[in-house]
C-alpha cells in the first residue's frame, strides 16, 4: 500500500495533535509527519517529497525567510490566523496552494482544512504534479486570478482607507499595530516612520501622553477614557470617548474589540461639530436669557397651526402652556377675530407666507380685555415642505388702551362723549360714497337749539352743559344704532341717517318722520337743577345718494337748511331746496366778483338830481355803480345787500363818504354849484360801526367839505333798532352840521312819538306812493298825509321816482318843494349833471 506522505508544520502542538487525531481516523493512509517550528520544517522540505504540507502558522509565529519559497515545490496548505491574510497573499505569489482560517477558539476549522487538503492532493495528483515539483506548474491560471483578486482588494482596502475622513488603526491580537491610514498620522501628529515599526498600540499611547497629548493629568479627555488613557494596557479601552488635543481640536475615538483579541480604533474629527453645538448652546442659552427679561414670547406650530412651544413671558400672553398646546389660534379664539378674519389668516399659513402684528383681543378669566399682537415666519424642511410656524407674541393691552384714549379725545365730544365734527365729517365721507355704491339714499339733520345763547347767558354754562348732556341723550335715543349723531359744537348737534329708500319720495318722509320724533323728543322739558327748561330744536335736512355731492356742499345745505327753519319762526324742520341752493351759490359767486371789483376800484359814483318846484337844482343824491369789465354799470339794488351782509359795505361805504365830500369840495369852488347839497346813502351796518361818527367826521374834516352841505339818507328800520343811540350819533353829526334825511318814509311802522325825537331835517316819500298816487286814491291819500305831517313837525320834504309831470303837478299841488325822478334827471355822471347847470351856448 503506498501512503500519503504529509508534513504538518505547527508550533502550537495541541492543535497538531487534534489534526492528526482526526487524519488518522478519516485518512488512515496518510503518513503524518509533523515538524513543531517553521525553522524544523526545512530540513524535511529540502530532503523530501511531500504528497502535502500543511503550514500553520500563528501571529506570534516569526515567518522564517524563504520557507515560502522553500513550500513551494510542494502542493502547501496554509493555516493562518485572520490577521495573516497578508500572509495568505504573499505565498499565493510564491504558488501555494490554498489556505484557511483558523478558528480562534478551537478546531472547528480541522474539518475544512482535511477537506481542502484532500482536494488539493487530489488537484496535485490530477495535475501531474509530482511531489517536490512546484505547484504553480500545476494550476498558474487559478493561482493568478486568486492573486488579483487579492491585489484588487488590497489596493480598494488602501484607497478607502487612504480618503477616509477618519483616522484608523487597527492592531493585531497581540496589540501590536498592523493597519493605519494617512489620516490617523495627521490627526494624531505621528511620523509614520513611527507607525511603520509597527509598534505596539500601547506603547504609542504612552508615548502620546509623554509628550503631552491628553493635558495634565489627562483633562484634555473626558472621563470614559481618563482611565484607560491612564492605565493603558491594564483597563480595557471602552467602545467610545472624546478628546481634545492641544491646538484646540476634538476627536471622537471609537473602539471595536474583534474576537482574536484585535482592535480597531477610529479617530474622527467632530470640532465642527463641537463648534457649532457650542454656538447652538450659546444662542439657545442668548434666546433664553432674552426671553426671560424681554416681556415677548416665543411660540411655534407645527404644520397644522397647532401650538406646540410657547416661551418666555407667559402671564403677558395671557395663556398657560398647557391650555394651548395641541390647540390652533383659531380654536383658542379671539373677541375681534370673525370667521372671515380666521380664514384670511389660515390662507396666510396655507400659502406659507409670514404674517407681522395679527392683533387678537381675548379676555381675561375676570373679565378684563387684553390685546395681543403676533407676528410669525414659516418653518420649511430641507425639501421646502411645511414644517410649521415660529415666531413672538407682544402684549399690546397699554398701547390699545392710549390708542383708544387717543382716538377718543380725537374723535369724540369731551362733554356728551358723542362723535364729534372730525369723526362725523369721515363717516358722512364714507356715507357718501356707500350710498351712491349701494344706490340707498342717506340724511344729514343739522340741529341747533334755539335760544340755547340766553340760557347759558342766563343760568350758567354748568347748566348749559347740562341741558347739552340731557339733548344728547335723547338724540340717540331717536335713532338706530347703525345711525351718528353728532356733537358739531356749542349748540348745534347733527344726525346722519343712512340706507334709507332709493326713492326720493320715500326717503324724505322717513327722514321728516326721524326729525318730527326728534323735534318732540327735544321739545319735552328738561329738568335742570330745581327747575325745568323748555328747549326747541330748528332741524335743517339735506338729503344724499341721488346726485354727486361733497361733503362740504352737503354740510352747506342742511346748514341752510336749518337757517331757513329759524327763519321761518324756529321750533320747526326745513328740507334743503336746490332753488335757494343756486340763490346761495350765485351770491357767493357775487361776493367774489365784489371783492374783486372793490379791489380794481371798479365802483362809480352818479348823482340824481333834486330839483325845487321850478325844476332848479338844489343838489344831487349820491347812487353808488359798480363798472363791471363785463357786464357793464350793476345797479346797487343787485350787490348793496349782499355788500351788507358781507360787511363790504363798510369799505364801500367809506369810499362813498370820501368821493361825495371831494364832489362837495369841488362845487364849493363854484358860485352857482356852492349852495347844492349831497345826499349819501348810509346803511344799518355802516351806522352801528361805533367809530361811524368819527368817520364821518374824519371824512369832512379831511376833505375840508362843508358839513351843512352834506346830507345823510337813513331808513326807518335803521333808526327804530335802537332808538336810542340812533339819536344820540345823530346828535353829534347834527350839532356839526350835517343833515340827515329820512329815506323811504311810509314804507315801515313809522312811529310818529320817536319822529318827534329825531335830529331829521327831511322826509323822503318813498317812490311807490308816488307812483300810483293818480290812480290810487290810498297812496294819494298817504302822500298827503306825509306832506302835511311834515308841515307840522317843520320838516322839508322830498318826493322820490318823480317821473310823469301829473305827479309833479298832484305833489306840487300839495305843497311838496322838493323832487327827485327820472323826469328831471336819472342818476348820471358827475359831469354829465354839471353840464345841465352850464347855459345853452
Ligand atoms: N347804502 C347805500 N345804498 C345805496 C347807495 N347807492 C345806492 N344805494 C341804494 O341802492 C338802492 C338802489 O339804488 P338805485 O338803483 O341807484 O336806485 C335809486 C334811483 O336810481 C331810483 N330812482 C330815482 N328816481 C327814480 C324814478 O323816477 N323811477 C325809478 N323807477 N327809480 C328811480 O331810486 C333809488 C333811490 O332810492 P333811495 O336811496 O331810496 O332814494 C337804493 O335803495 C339806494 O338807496 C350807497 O352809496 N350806499
Amino acid at each position: 500500500m503506498t501512503h500519503t506522505g504529509i508534513l504538518w508544520v505547527d508550533s502550537d502542538a495541541p492543535h497538531a495533535d487534534a489534526a492528526r487525531g482526526l487524519m488518522g481516523a478519516r485518512h488512515p493512509g496518510w503518513r503524518v509527519v509533523h515538524s513543531p517550528s517553521p525553522e524544523t520544517a526545512r530540513a524535511p522540505l529540502a530532503s523530501h517529497a511531500w504528497d502535502a504540507v500543511v503550514l500553520c502558522l500563528r501571529s506570534s509565529d516569526q515567518e522564517p525567510p524563504g520557507l515560502l519559497e522553500l513550500c513551494a515545490s510542494h502542493p502547501v496548505l496554509l493555516c493562518i490566523d485572520s490577521a495573516q491574510e497578508a500572509l495568505a497573499a504573499r505565498a499565493f505569489r510564491c504558488g501555494l496552494g490554498d489556505y484557511v482560517l483558523r478558528d480562534a477558539d478551537g478546531t472547528a476549522h480541522l474539518n475544512e482544512l482535511l477537506h481542502r487538503l484532500a482536494a488539493l492532493m487530489q488537484n496535485a495528483r490530477g495535475s501531474g504534479q509530482e511531489p517536490g515539483q512546484p505547484a504553480r506548474m500545476v494550476d498558474a491560471r487559478i493561482w493568478q486570478e486568486a492573486l488579483s483578486m487579492l491585489q484588487e482588494q488590497r489596493s480598494a482596502l488602501q484607497a478607502t482607507l487612504a480618503s477616509m475622513s477618519q483616522g484608523i488603526l487597527k492592531t493585531g491580537p497581540d496589540g501590536r499595530i498592523t493597519v493605519y491610514n494617512q489620516r490617523v498620522l495627521e490627526l494624531l501628529n505621528l511620523p509614520e516612520a513611527l507607525l511603520a515599526t509597527r509598534p505596539m498600540l500601547a506603547d504609542l499611547t504612552r508615548m502620546q501622553a509623554e509628550r503631552g497629548d491628553f493635558g495634565e493629568d489627562y483633562n484634555l479627555v473626558d472621563p470614559c477614557g481618563h482611565d484607560y488613557l491612564a492605565q493603558v494596557g491594564v483597563v480595557p479601552s471602552p467602545a467610545l470617548y472624546w478628546r481634545t488635543t492641544r491646538d484646540g481640536r476634538t476627536f471622537e475615538v471609537r473602539t471595536t474589540s474583534l474576537p482574536d483579541g484585535s482592535l480597531v480604533r477610529t479617530f474622527t474629527d467632530v470640532s465642527d461639530y463641537v463648534r457649532v453645538e457650542n454656538e447652538l448652546r450659546e444662542s439657545e442659552a442668548r434666546f433664553r436669557s432674552l426671553s426671560d427679561l424681554s416681556s415677548d414670547w416665543y411660540w411655534e406650530l407645527d404644520a397644522q397651526g397647532r401650538f406646540v412651544q410657547l416661551v418666555g413671558d407667559l402671564v403677558g400672553s395671557g395663556m398657560a402652556l398647557p391650555d394651548v398646546l395641541g390647540r390652533t389660534r383659531w380654536e383658542i379664539g379671539a373677541l375681534n377675530m370673525t370667521e372671515s378674519d380666521w380664514a384670511a389668516h389660515r390662507a396666510v399659513l396655507a400659502a406659507q407666507q409670514p404674517f407681522r402684528d395679527l392683533e387678537l383681543a381675548r379676555r381675561h378669566p375676570d373679565g378684563s380685555v387684553y390685546w395681543l399682537s403676533v407676528s410669525g415666519v414659516p418653518l420649511l424642511d430641507a425639501s421646502g415642505a411645511l414644517r410649521g410656524y415660529r415666531g413672538v407674541g407682544r402684549n399690546i393691552t397699554g398701547r390699545k388702551q392710549a390708542e383708544s384714549q387717543i382716538e377718543r379725545l380725537a374723535f369724540y365730544d369731551a362733554l356728551t362723549g358723542l362723535p364729534n365734527r372730525r369723526l362725523l365729517l369721515d363717516r358722512l365721507q364714507r356715507a357718501t360714497v356707500a350710498a351712491t355704491h349701494s344706490s340707498t339714499q342717506g340724511a344729514l339733520l343739522f340741529i341747533d337749539l334755539d335760544n340755547f345763547k340766553d340760557l347759558n347767558d342766563t343760568l350758567g354754562h354748568d347748566i348749559g352743559d347740562q341741558l347739552l348732556l340731557q339733548v344728547a341723550q335723547r338724540l340717540k335715543a331717536c335713532v338706530r344704532e347703525t345711525d351718528t349723531v353728532a356733537r358739531f359744537g356749542g349748540d348745534e348737534f347733527v344726525v346722519l341717517l343712512e340706507g334709507l329708500s332709493a326713492n326720493s319720495a320715500h326717503a324724505s318722509a322717513e327722514t321728516a318722520h326721524v326729525a318730527s320724533h326728534i323735534a318732540t323728543t327735544l321739545g319735552q322739558p328738561y329738568p335742570l337743577g330745581e327747575t325745568s327748561h323748555h328747549s326747541t330744536p330748528s332741524i335743517g335736512i339735506a338729503l344724499f345718494g341721488r346726485q354727486p355731492c361733497s361733503v362740504d356742499e352737503l354740510l352747506k345745505h342742511a346748514d341752510l337748511a336749518m337757517y331757513q327753519a329759524k327763519a321761518a319762526g324756529r321750533n320747526t324742520q326745513r328740507f334743503f331746496d336746490p332753488e335757494m341752493q343756486a340763490a346761495v351759490s350765485s351770491r357767493s359767486a357775487l361776493e367774489a366778483d365784489l371783492r374783486r371789483g372793490l379791489e380794481q376800484k371798479e365802483q362809480l359814483l352818479y348823482y340824481q338830481p333834486v330839483v325845487d318846484g321850478k325844476g332848479h337844482l338844489q343838489g344831487a343824491e349820491a347812487l353808488l355803480r359798480w363798472n363791471h369789465p363785463r357786464r357793464g354799470i350793476v345797479s346797487p339794488a343787485e350787490f348793496i345787500p349782499l355788500a351788507e351782509q358781507t360787511g363790504l359795505i363798510l369799505p364801500l361805504g367809506h369810499w362813498v363818504l370820501e368821493t361825495a365830500c371831494a364832489q362837495l369840495v369841488t362845487w364849493s369852488r363854484s358860485a352857482l354849484t356852492r349852495p347844492f347839497f349831497l345826499s349819501v346813502n348810509v346803511s344799518v351796518r355802516q351806522f352801528r360801526q361805533p367809530d361811524f361818527v368819527q368817520q364821518v367826521l374824519g371824512t369832512l374834516d379831511a376833505s375840508g367839505a362843508n358839513p351843512e352841505r352834506l346830507k345823510l339818507e337813513l331808513t326807518e328800520s335803521l333808526l327804530l333798532a335802537d332808538v336810542e343811540d340812533s339819536i344820540a350819533r345823530m346828535e353829534q353829526l347834527r350839532s356839526h352840521g350835517v343833515g340827515f334825511s329820512l329815506d323811504d318814509f311810509g314804507t315801515g311802522y313809522s312811529s310818529l312819538s320817536y319822529l318827534k325825537r329825531l335830529p331829521l331835517e327831511q322826509l323822503k316819500i318813498d317812490q311807490s306812493f308816488v307812483r300810483d298816487l293818480q290812480t290810487n286814491p290810498n297812496d294819494a291819500a298817504i302822500v298827503r298825509t306825509i306832506l302835511a305831517l311834515a308841515d307840522s313837525l317843520d320838516l322839508s320834504v322830498v318826493a322820490e321816482g318823480v317821473e310823469t309831470t301829473g305827479q309833479f303837478e298832484f305833489l306840487h299841488r300839495h305843497g311838496c318843494k322838493a323832487f327827485q325822478g327820472y323826469l328831471f334827471g336819472r342818476p348820471m355822471p358827475c359831469e354829465l349833471l354839471e353840464r345841465t347847470l352850464r347855459p345853452a351856448p
